[in-house]
Formats: structure tokens, sequence, C-alpha cells
């Protein structure tokens, strides 16, 4: 009930933020979204500590509504500042970040909670976000800056696309207008359909982990800490390898076909898991190193084929139907377990991953017609440029 009531507000709440960060810029969306994160926190945690049921919902959903906002809008922020040759290391950087906390959380919370309370373990999530919210503070700061740089010289307009406090210049109209609501029903096909791209393949990733744990002792005879440091192999890896595979990525494009390589030794992965004698450990280190690769490169697509201006409704969009699909997958998931069994719940991530790999090689078709600004490279800085001026990175290829 508690994660149904976060994903829910999660998924409700990023439907529109992202177009409200468009709107009201970033500085709005990291203060507000990050308000929204301690808030919540610190309403579940006095929840949990005085055993009301009803507040602990309240707080997950404001908690819910803050954080996926936040992910989006840390994502705009990173499409704004990093140029094509270093877009994907930028957000390998972000996700690196991210699964660390995933990766604590994992293997020291339940510890920290039996050494102590579970009261005193959530209060000291509720702080680190409240550290966190320095960060925003630090980064409005440091945005401001910016925008005073662009009043010192009105001839200049900057570039959201600029050396770290160094205004660019570009042409006076390059920033065009804001985005108005309309605008998404111009978005292109390959928008779509890396959105669903994103969905399918995290949906063979969060649901596994979410019951792997489990599967592994239950099935395959592993211990509770053996099969908890198994699962969290996916992450580890995510965690320390994403910044170089987006460094490998802004060095040779090729997005779709690792996306499309990575789906498929998912799909196996999944039948190894349950229909063959190989270790469990064999099969989290190939769907980790898959994840690793899908989110470094799927991420990075979204800022290449929509406008600058779009691109926190762009995210946002992506983000609702990933966690749409996974809240749908996970219930699936449950369902199938409880009445069957775990080969039929790995049937069902096999088909998913089945989906991903054939819509991946539908999108690698549909790219290559329109110059393959996926599964190319930004060498020439020629989608960098359209970017200042506010087109898509496929307008001008
Ligand atoms: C970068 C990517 N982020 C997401 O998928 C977010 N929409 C949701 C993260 C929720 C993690 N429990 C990722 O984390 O790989």
């Amino acid at each position: 009930m508690m994660y149904s009531v976060y994903s829910f507000s999660n998924f409700l709440s990023v439907c529109f933020g992202g177009y409200a960060i468009d709107k009201l810029g970033h500085v709005f969306g990291g203060l507000t979204f990050q308000s929204f994160v301690c808030v919540g926190l610190s309403i579940f945690s006095a929840a949990c500590a005085n055993k009301n049921y009803l507040w602990i919902l309240i707080g997950r959903g404001i908690y819910g509504v803050g954080l996926g906002n936040l992910t989006v809008c840390q994502n705009a922020v990173v499409s704004h500042n990093f140029k094509g040759k270093e877009l994907a290391l930028a957000f390998g950087l972000v996700i690196s970040f991210s699964r660390l906390g995933s990766v604590l959380n994992f293997y020291f919370s339940s510890d920290i909670a039996a050494a102590t309370s579970i009261s005193f373990a959530v209060w000291l999530g509720t702080a680190m976000s409240f550290f966190s919210f320095l960060f925003v503070v630090v980064f409005t700061l440091l945005n401001r800056r910016r925008d005073r740089y662009a009043c010192m010289d009105e001839s200049m307009d900057v570039s959201p696309v600029s050396e770290v406090g160094a205004p660019s210049p570009v042409k006076p109209k390059a920033a065009g207008r804001k985005i108005k609501l309309e605008d998404v029903k111009s978005f292109r096909l390959e928008f779509w359909l890396v959105g669903c791209i994103t969905a399918l393949f995290y949906a063979c990733i969060f649901p596994f982990v979410a019951i792997a744990t489990d599967y592994m002792q239950e099935e395959r005879g592993f211990t509770e800490d053996e099969a908890s440091s198994a699962t969290g192999v996916i992450y580890l890896l995510s965690m320390f390898f994403s910044p170089f595979l987006g460094k490998l990525i802004d060095r040779i494009g090729k997005r779709l076909l690792l996306t499309l390589i990575a789906a498929s030794v998912t799909m196996c992965a999944h039948v190894m898991l349950v229909f063959t004698p190989v270790s469990p450990w064999v099969v989290v280190f190939l769907i980790g190193c898959s994840y690793t690769v899908t989110a470094s490169s799927i991420w990075s697509c979204v800022p290449l084929v929509v406008r600058l201006r779009e691109v926190g409704t762009a995210l946002s969009l992506v983000t609702a139907i990933q966690m749409g699909f996974i809240s749908c997958i996970n219930a699936i998931v449950g369902i199938v377990k409880e009445k069957t069994g775990y080969p039929q719940v790995s049937l069902v991530f096999c088909s998913i991953a089945f989906a991903c790999v054939v819509l991946t090689s539908v999108t690698i078709v549909v790219d290559k017609r329109r110059c393959q600004v996926l599964n190319g490279t930004d060498k020439s800085g020629i989608f960098s440029e359209n970017e200042e001026k506010g087109l898509t990175a496929q307008d001008e290829a």
C-alpha cells in the first residue's frame, strides 16, 4: 500500500511536473520539488514514530510528488547544460549518484534499523534530504549568477547550453518562445518510440529487482544476506560503470544498437535464471551490465529528439510512461507469482524484453531514415548548435 501510494502520486505528478519546469524554470523546479521531498519525508517520519498510518500514507504521497519531478528536473538541467559530446557522460554521472543512494539503501538501511530503530533510520533518511536541499540552494545561487551575466549585455542572448558560469552568446532569436501544451502533439515518432523502449526495458529491471531476493531464497537456497547482496550487484554495476558507458556513448553513438544488445541479453538472462542451472550471480551480472548500458543510452536520446525548450515536458512524459507501465507490470508479476510460480514470472519478463528488442529494431530503422540522430554521434557539433537555436537535432540533420 505504501509503495502504491508513492508510485501513484509519483506517476500522476510527473505527467505535469516537467511542463511546469519548462514554463517556470529549473530553480523553481529544484526548490519546489526538493521541498516536497523534505516535507513528505518529515511527515512520514513523524507519523512512523507515532504509528499514525493515515499520515504515513500522506507523507509517502507528498514524497512521491517531489521525487519523481526532482529526477525530471535533474535530467532537464543536464540536457540544458551539456552538449552532444558530453551529454551521455553527464546522464551517466547522474545515474551513478542515484544508484549510490539505491546501493546505500540496499546494503545498509536494514542494518541501521536493526542496530537502532526503524524510527531512527527513517529520520536519518529525512536528515539526508535536508542535506541535499543545500545543494539545490547552491544550484539556485549559480543560476542567479548566470542570470546576472545575461543582464549585463542585453544585446546578447544567453544560451542555456554554456560552460559552467560563463554565458555563451547566441543569436538574439535563439532562445525562442516558451513551450505551449499543444507542442506535445508535434513530438516526433522517435520520441514516443524512445518512451516505449524505456518503459519496456525498465519493466524487466525494477520489478525483477523487487522480487529477486525472494526468488533466490525460496527457489535457489540463498540466505537473506546472500540474496540481497546478489540483487544489489545490478545497482552496484550501474553505480560504478554508468559514467564510463556515458563517455563511450558520447564517442561512438550507437545508443539504439547498444539498447538492442542489452535488451537481448536481458531476455536471455531471464530465461537462464529459471530454466537453466546457471548461478543467479551470473544472471544478475548480465542484467546489471544490460541495465548500465541501457540507462546510459536511452535517457540521453530524449534531448536529441525534442526542442530544448520542451525537454522537461518530454522527460516527464517518458518518466510517466515508464512508471505507469512498471506499476502495471508489478501488479501482473504479483498475480502471476501468486497463482502460478516463478517460471511463469520469468516468461512475463522474457516477453517484455522481446517486445523491447522488436521495438528497438523498428526504431533503428526509423532513425536510419532520419540521418541516425540517435544511433550516430555529434562529432560535427551540429546537434549542439541546433540545441542552442531551439531546434531538435533532427530539424537540421
Ligand atoms: C535514470 C533512471 N531513473 C528512473 O528510471 C526514474 N524515473 C525512477 C527511478 C526510481 C528508482 N527507484 C534510473 O534510475 O535508471
